[in-house]
């Protein structure tokens, strides 16, 4: 583990602030509150002290203090909060005493979250989903980090490997009665049944990655067309400030430009791009190249057609189109219009007069609900599923090779539990440890 002895660090946010919160875990916890605080009082009952500087006995800050012994604690060691008022000088101050005291350190970015992992307060996967959960900008965000940080995916691994170590067992035991007439047959038969149920959920669990990915890292909805359509104007509307440059030159936008929308909930970040056109000048040209970049990574793309100008149909790609009708305020909006006569139009809007604009909002959110709503996914993450992919490839080895010898399904068994154990990080995954745990800020 990197670096061992007490860490202290500012678990709250930047001063200055009502209230900051000053954690310090490990073993020196009780010798820090007793340093500054004269007393460590109840175990998890707050307690008001006049904090002071060891060396000088100068008083710091009247504040709240709490003691938590470990292992019960958040990191499964001692833990002592010191709950301040939220100035810049009264944190700089007492993080300075804490750091003249002897065997205390400043810690680094997910030092107490590492320590929680270390002591098995929580798994990997809890960890990402706690990771997530500071991060969470929006209610399905932070739903599905909840779950996770609870332990749901550990909690389902847990099982799984419960009946993965089942399973194996009766195929060793059929390997020792293997001079016994039918009882190997039997025994074998037991397990590959057992083996094809847990192979359903797992598989299960990994149809649900994707929209657990999607939920982490929003919905992609680019907005294209030919150059005026109206993309800016629209995507300012979206926004509802003014984010893209507006004008009636052609050609006017060249880098793709995001803005992240929280649509009931979902994560949406909405990228308006260049207008696509032939003989553009060799920054319009990469700004084209851009738009085609986004579009392909896109979960839905918004293909917009102005009502004044023939429409022109959008590339081909892989994400859904809808096709939008813009500036329908110039469309005069009689059946013999032209405008009104092109088909799979789904939207009509106008971002002069507003039409429209309400109804093409609720049918993104709506996509969006469909793409990422629901229950909570187990799996969430990318090295989550990757993980799972390769304890179903060995669970579909270990199954489907009905005349291999007992001994390879085994083997097959083993590989499974141990891709199982990595979701969680019960085997060795230091390199990817040190990844998760930088994610997290100082003081978490
Ligand atoms: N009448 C009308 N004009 C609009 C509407 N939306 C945009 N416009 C005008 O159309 C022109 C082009 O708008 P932009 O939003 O810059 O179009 P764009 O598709 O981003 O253009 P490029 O970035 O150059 O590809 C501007 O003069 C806008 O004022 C609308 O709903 N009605
Ligand atoms: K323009
Ligand atoms: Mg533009």
């Amino acid at each position: 583990m990197r670096g061992a002895g007490t860490i202290f660090a500012l678990s709250s946010g930047r001063p200055p602030a009502g209230v900051a919160v000053v954690r310090v875990s490990g073993a020196g916890a009780r010798f820090a509150l007793e340093a500054l605080a004269g007393v460590v009082g109840a175990p998890r009952r707050m307690r008001l002290a006049t904090l002071r500087d060891p060396a000088t006995f100068e008083p710091l800050d009247r504040a709240l203090t709490v003691f938590f012994p470990g292992p019960a604690s958040a990191t499964g060691e001692d833990i002592a909060e010191f709950h301040l008022h939220g100035g810049l000088a009264v944190v700089a101050d007492v993080l300075a005493a804490l750091g003249r005291l002897q065997g205390l350190r400043l810690a680094e970015p997910g030092d107490f979250t590492r320590r929680a992992f270390a002591n098995g307060v929580m798994d990997l996967a809890a960890v990402e989903g706690l990771a997530d959960l500071i991060g969470a900008a929006t209610s399905g965000q932070r739903r599905q980090a909840l779950a996770q940080a609870s332990g749901a995916l550990g909690a389902a691994v847990a099982g799984w490997r419960e009946r993965l170590i089942g399973i194996a067992a009766l195929v060793e035991a059929s390997i020792d009665f293997s001079d016994e007439g039918d009882v190997p047959a039997d025994l074998v038969a037991t397990a590959r049944t057992a083996l094809a149920a847990l192979d359903r959920d797992v598989a299960a669990a990994l149809d649900g990655a994707r929209r657990g990915e999607r939920m982490r890292s929003g919905l992609v909805v680019v907005i294209a067309g030919p150059p005026n359509a109206g993309k800016s104007s629209l995507l300012n509307a979206l926004a509802r400030r003014e984010v893209a440059i507006v004008s009636a030159l052609p050609g006017t936008t060249r880098d793709a430009i995001e803005v992240h929308l929280d649509l009931d909930g979902l994560p949406v970040t909405v990228i308006d791009t260049a207008g696509l056109r032939e003989g553009a000048d060799p920054v319009e040209k990469e700004g084209i190249r851009r738009a085609h970049a986004r579009m392909a990574l896109a979960d839905l793309v918004l293909w917009l057609e102005p009502a004044d100008e023939p429409a022109t149909p959008p590339p081909a790609g892989a994400a859904p189109v809808w096709r939008v009708g813009t500036k329908r305020d110039l469309a005069g909006g009689g059946p013999s219009d032209s405008d009104s006569k092109r088909d799979g139009v789904r939207h009509r809007v106008s971002t002069r007069s507003g039409a429209g604009l309400d109804a093409l909002v609720a049918d993104i959110a709506a996509a969006a609900a469909e793409m990422v709503g629901g229950e909570p996914p187990l799996v969430t993450r990318a090295r989550q599923a990757q993980a799972l992919d390769v304890a179903l490839a060995a669970l579909r080895d270990a199954g489907g090779r009905p005349d291999a010898a007992p001994e390879l399904m085994a083997e097959d068994l083993r590989r499974a539990a141990r891709a199982l154990g990595e979701v969680v990080g019960m085997v060795d995954v230091e390199d990817v440890l040190d990844a998760i745990f930088r994610q997290f800020c100082v003081g978490k």
